[in-house]
């Protein structure tokens, strides 16, 4: 009989129809997902939409107004923040920016940077660091600690399209090699990581979610960009049939506007706890959106 520790299988973090309030607005609401050991789920969705509110929530930073977060015990988080603070104005090396917040060991410094293939930077200055640089010493601080998960918000910004899929390269090589779980925060709102598991649309609440169809197989993909781009990278293909106001309020395809954007405003035609499945085309995800998770095809006809 295998002899499989419970915290071995059970999921790292789960949100339960979790939402963050403030000044008297929802920034999310109803959000739903776990992320387990070895799996990547990337939140997508336009600016203020809260995936960085939701990311802050899984790992405790924020507490829940409603729902429930739950966490296994003693579970060791990695987060790359979206901005850091730091003053660009003073000298800072790559291997003092590892301790700035806890010490590390020589070796587990060593091992962080040459892992995401920076050790020749160690003494660099941090301000001279290229975009993709920058992020690989952030992700090797995050790792340093050697997290069960690992948070990345927004990992490419600020890098270009070949930086993206090396550094979505070593992202994969980093879950292969730890097996953490991976909370994956993306700006774009159709391209992800290939090995993604789950893509989370949010837009103050889960729009829709499903797999990224995996376009690596479609010749025409490897095609358009490349072998190396169709092995890292897929499109999570999509549209929604309302938009958020910037007051919050919520403007419909029909015209009308609502408060918000849930179960009760009038514009839903599922029943509470209904599955979306993400597999299937056209599915009703439950907010008056539909997903569609069609692939490339939208990408060459240019609606993506
Ligand atoms: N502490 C706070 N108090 C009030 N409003 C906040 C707070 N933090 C975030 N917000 C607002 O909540 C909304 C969601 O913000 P969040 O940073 O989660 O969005 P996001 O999807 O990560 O955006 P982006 O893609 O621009 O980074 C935004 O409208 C933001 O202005």
């Amino acid at each position: 009989m295998l002899n499989i520790h419970p915290s071995e299988t059970a999921p790292l973090v789960t949100l339960t129809n979790a939402g963050v309030r403030r000044n008297g607005r929802w920034l999310v609401r109803g959000v739903e997902f776990s992320i387990n050991r070895g799996e990547i789920v990337t939140l997508i969705g336009p600016n203020g939409s809260g995936k960085s509110t939701t990311a802050k929530t899984a790992i405790g930073v924020l507490k829940p107004d409603e729902g429930q977060v739950s966490r296994l015990a003693g579970l060791k988080v990695g987060y790359v923040p979206q901005k850091l603070s730091i003053d660009w104005t003073l000298p800072l090396t790559v291997e003092r920016l590892m301790t700035l917040t806890g010490s590390l060991s020589r070796t587990e410094i060593d091992t962080a940077l040459h892992s995401t293939g920076i050790a020749h930077l160690a003494r660099a200055e941090v301000q001279h660091l290229s975009g993709g640089e920058f992020q690989r010493a952030l992700l090797a601080r995050a790792i340093a600690r050697k997290p069960d998960l690992l948070v990345l918000d927004e990992p490419v910004q600020g890098v270009d399209f070949s930086g993206e899929i090396a550094l979505y390269d070593l992202i994969k090589q980093i879950r292969n090699r730890t097996g953490c779980g991976i909370l994956l925060i993306s700006h774009d709102l159709h391209v992800v990581m290939a090995e993604t598991d789950i893509v989370v649309c949010l837009n103050g609440h889960v729009c829709c979610r499903g797999t990224p169809q995996d376009v690596s197989r479609s010749p025409e993909y490897r095609k358009l960009f490349g072998d190396r781009a169709a092995q890292t990278l897929a499109v999570y293909s999509h549209h929604h049939d309302h938009t958020h106001l910037p007051d919050g309020r919520v403007q419909h395809a029909d015209g009308t506007v609502t408060e918000h954007c849930h179960p009760d405003d009038g514009h839903h035609h599922h029943t509470e706890g209904e599955e979306v499945d993400a597999h299937s085309h056209e599915p009703d995800c439950g907010c008056g959106h539909h997903s569609r998770l069609s692939g490339y095809e939208h990408k060459e006809s240019g609606r993506v």
